[in-house]
C-alpha cells in the first residue's frame, strides 16, 4: 500500500491497480448478467448440476483426500529443511515454523458406512463445484478474489501473538482443513511469532519476502492468511508475494458459497460475501482513483474525484441495491420457516437440535438417531441447510431433530449475521445435542467457541454435551471433557457406541406429555384413541368398556383440549391455551 508510485510508473502496486480496475470492471459486469440470470431462473430452483451430474462420478469417489496424498512425502520442499523435522511435517526457517504439506482431513477418514448418508450428494456437490465455475450465478461477484482458490496450490501463513505454540499449530491446521474443504493443495504452512500484525504487510515487510521466497520456491499460486486482512493489509502483501492472497474470511465465504443449497442458504452466503466485498472494493476504488488522479489531473483534489471514483460510487451503489434485495428476499423466506416452526410449536412437538464445531460429527448423528441419511463429508461446512427430521424416545414420545450449520472459531460476522435465522433453529429447541468431536487436538477450545455463538444467538435451553468419536479420541481427553461437563454422554456416531444411552438422555431432557386425563372415549372416537398410542401421549391404563375405551393418560395440551369433551372425574384439563381447530384427525 506504500503507493508512491509516480515517479516509478513500473511499481508492483501501479500494475495490481490496472488489475484491480479491470477486475472491479469484471465484477460489475458479473453482477449485472448474474442479476440477469437470477431474474431468468427466478423459481426454476433446480441444480445447475443436473447437466453434468453423473459425468464426475469417477472423480467424486476420491473425495477430500485426493490433494493430500499427494503431499505426503514432502519430496519438493526439502531445500531448507532438515530430514528429521520434515518427516514429523515441521521445520524451521528464520523465525518462521514450517510445517509441509498438509493432511488436515485425514485419509483414514473417508471410508464410508451406511450412516454417513447420501453419498449421491457428495458426487454432486462435487459436480456442483466444478460446474460453478462455469456459472453466471450470483456468487461470481465475489469470484475476482477467490474463483481461482479452487484446486489451488496453497500456502497457509498465520501469526502466533497470544496462545501456546500448539494452539497457534492447532489454527493453522483447521486452516488447513478449510483450505482442503475448498479444493486446494496445500504446499507448506509457516507461523510466524509476533506480538502485533504490521498495519501494511500484516507479517512485515522482511517476513512478507520471506513468504515469497517460500511461495517461489513450493510453486504456489495462493497465500491463504489465517486471520481478518484489512484490505490494505491484503494488497499490501500481494505486492511483495507477487500472488494472490486470500483471507480466512474470504476462504469460509467460499465454502459457504460451494456448499449452500437451498435459495435461502444461497442468497445468505451471497449477502456475506457481498458485505465482505464492499470496504473492499471501497481500496480498490481509492487506489483507483488515485491512479486516475496522477494520469487525468496529475495531482490530489480534482483527480480523487475523477471518473474513477464516479464508477466506483455507481459500482457501491449497484452491491448496495443488490443487498437491500437480497435482504428482502431473505426476509420473505423467513415466514414460511416461522410458520412452520410455529406448527411445530402449537402442536407442542418437542425439538431437539443438534449444534457443535464444524465436522464434529452432526450430521453422522442425526443419521445414526434417525436413519435421515444426510450428507457426512470429512470437509468442514458439509451441512449448511438445517434439516428437520421426527425421532422417537425408546417409550415412543415423538420430536424433531434439527441438523444444524457447524461454528468454527471466529465465524466471520457477516455470516453469523447471514445465518442467523438458521442459527435461531437452534435458540428455539427445546433442547440442544452439543457434538463435540472428543478426538479433536483441543476440543475445549470448540466447546467455548459454540458457546459463544450460541449465546449470541440467545440459545440457551438444555444442553446435553454430546462427546462423540470416542472410538479415536484419547482416554485422557475423554476423561478431563466427562470432569469439565458433568451434562455428557460418550458416543461413537461410527460404531453406534452410547447411542442408545444418548437416546435415554434426549428422553429425560425432552418436555414430556405432562396433562394428565382420564376419559372415557366413545367407539366413535377412534381417531382419539389412536393418537394416545401414538407420539404425544404416554398411555398409563387403557381398559375397553362397554361404552368406549376407558383411558389414563398424559398427554400435550392440544389433546387434552380435544379429550376435554370425554373427560372422567379426576381428568386434568389444565393450559388450554390454544384451540385446536383441526378438530379430530384421525
Ligand atoms: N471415527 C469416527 N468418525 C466420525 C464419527 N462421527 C463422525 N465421524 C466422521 O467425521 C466426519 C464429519 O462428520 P459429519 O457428520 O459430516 O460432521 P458435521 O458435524 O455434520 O460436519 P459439518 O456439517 O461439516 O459441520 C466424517 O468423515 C464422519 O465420517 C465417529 O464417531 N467416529
Ligand atoms: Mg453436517
Amino acid at each position: 500500500m506504500t503507493d508512491h508510485g509516480s515517479n516509478t510508473p513500473d511499481t508492483p502496486s501501479e500494475k495490481s491497480s490496472t488489475e484491480h480496475d479491470r477486475e472491479i470492471q469484471a465484477t460489475i459486469e458479473r453482477i449485472l448478467a448474474a442479476d440477469r440470470e437470477r431474474e431468468r431462473l427466478a423459481g426454476r430452483g433446480g441444480s445447475s448440476a443436473d447437466t453434468t451430474g453423473s459425468a464426475d462420478s469417477s472423480a467424486a469417489g476420491s473425495s477430500a483426500a485426493e490433494g493430500v496424498e499427494v503431499g505426503a512425502e514432502g519430496s519438493e520442499t526439502a531445500d531448507a529443511v532438515d530430514p528429521e523435522a520434515q518427516a514429523s511435517g515441521r521445520g524451521q526457517r528464520g523465525s518462521f515454523l514450517r510445517f509441509g504439506q498438509a493432511e488436515a482431513l485425514d485419509v483414514g477418514q473417508t471410508e464410508h458406512s451406511r450412516f454417513d448418508g447420501l453419498q449421491q450428494d457428495l458426487e454432486e456437490r462435487r459436480a456442483t463445484r466444478r460446474v460453478q465455475g462455469l456459472s453466471t450465478e450470483l456468487e461470481d461477484i465475489s469470484e475476482v478474489e477467490y474463483r481461482q482458490l479452487r484446486l489451488e496450490r496453497v500456502v497457509l501463513a498465520g501469526l502466533w501473538s497470544d496462545g501456546t505454540a500448539e494452539q497457534a499449530e492447532n489454527s493453522l491446521r483447521e486452516l488447513a482443513a478449510l483450505a482442503e474443504t475448498a479444493g486446494s493443495e496445500v504446499l507448506d504452512g509457516v507461523i510466524q511469532r509476533r506480538v502485533k500484525p504490521d498495519p501494511g504487510t500484516y507479517f512485515g515487510s522482511g517476513k512478507a519476502t520471506e513468504l515469497r521466497d517460500i511461495v517461489n520456491e513450493v510453486g504456489a499460486d495462493t497465500v491463504i492468511v489465517d486471520s481478518e486482512l484489512a484490505p490494505s493489509q491484503r494488497r499490501g502483501l500481494e505486492d511483495v508475494i507477487k500472488v494472490k492472497v486470500i483471507d480466512r474470511t474470504a476462504l469460509i465465504l467460499d465454502i459457504f458459497a460451494q456448499h449452500a443449497k437451498s435459495r435461502e442458504g444461497k442468497a445468505q452466503v451471497e449477502l456475506a460475501q457481498l458485505e465482505y466485498l464492499l470496504p473492499r472494493l471501497r481500496g480498490w476504488g481509492e487506489s483507483m482513483s488515485r491512479q486516475a488522479g496522477g494520469q487525468v489531473a496529475g495531482g490530489a483534489g480534482i483527480g480523487s474525484r475523477g471518473p474513477g471514483e464516479t464508477k466506483i460510487e455507481l459500482d457501491r451503489r449497484r452491491i448496495r441495491n443488490r443487498m437491500a434485495k437480497l435482504r428482502r428476499e431473505i426476509k420473505a423466506m423467513k415466514p414460511a420457516r416461522e410458520a412452520k416452526r410455529a406448527n411445530r410449536k402449537r402442536n407442542a412437538v418437542p425439538s431437539v437440535a443438534i449444534v457443535g464445531y464444524t465436522n464434529a460429527g452432526k450430521s453422522s448423528l442425526l443419521n445414526r438417531l434417525t436413519d435421515a441419511g444426510v450428507l457426512v463429508e470429512n470437509a468442514l461446512f458439509a451441512t449448511l441447510d438445517p434439516t428437520v427430521r421426527s425421532a422417537e424416545t425408546p417409550d415412543g414420545i415423538g420430536y424433531t431433530l434439527t441438523d444444524t450449520v457447524g461454528f468454527v472459531r471466529n465465524l466471520p460476522t457477516h455470516l453469523v449475521e447471514a445465518f442467523r435465522s438458521t442459527l435461531e433453529e437452534a435458540a428455539g429447541a427445546d433442547v440442544l445435542l452439543h457434538v463435540v468431536d472428543a478426538s479433536h487436538p483441543d476440543p475445549m477450545s470448540q466447546i467455548q467457541a459454540v458457546h459463544e455463538v450460541l449465546a449470541d444467538v440467545e440459545a440457551n435451553g438444555p444442553e446435553i454435551i454430546v462427546l462423540n468419536k470416542a472410538d479415536l479420541a484419547d482416554t485422557h481427553t475423554l476423561a478431563q471433557l466427562r470432569r469439565n461437563y458433568p451434562e455428557h454422554v460418550v458416543v461413537s456416531a461410527r460404531t453406534g457406541q452410547g447411542i442408545d444411552e444418548l437416546k435415554e438422555g434426549i428422553s429425560r431432557a425432552i418436555p414430556r406429555p405432562h396433562t394428565e386425563v382420564r376419559a372415557l372415549i366413545p367407539y366413535t372416537e377412534g381417531g382419539l384413541v389412536a393418537r394416545l398410542h401414538g407420539h404425544d401421549a404416554e398411555l398409563l391404563e387403557l381398559e375397553h368398556v362397554e361404552d368406549g375405551t376407558r383411558i389414563h393418560a398424559l398427554v400435550r395440551p392440544d389433546l387434552a383440549d380435544l379429550l376435554a369433551p370425554y373427560a372422567e372425574a379426576d381428568g386434568g384439563e389444565d393450559g388450554a391455551e390454544d384451540g385446536a381447530e383441526d378438530g379430530a384427525d384421525a
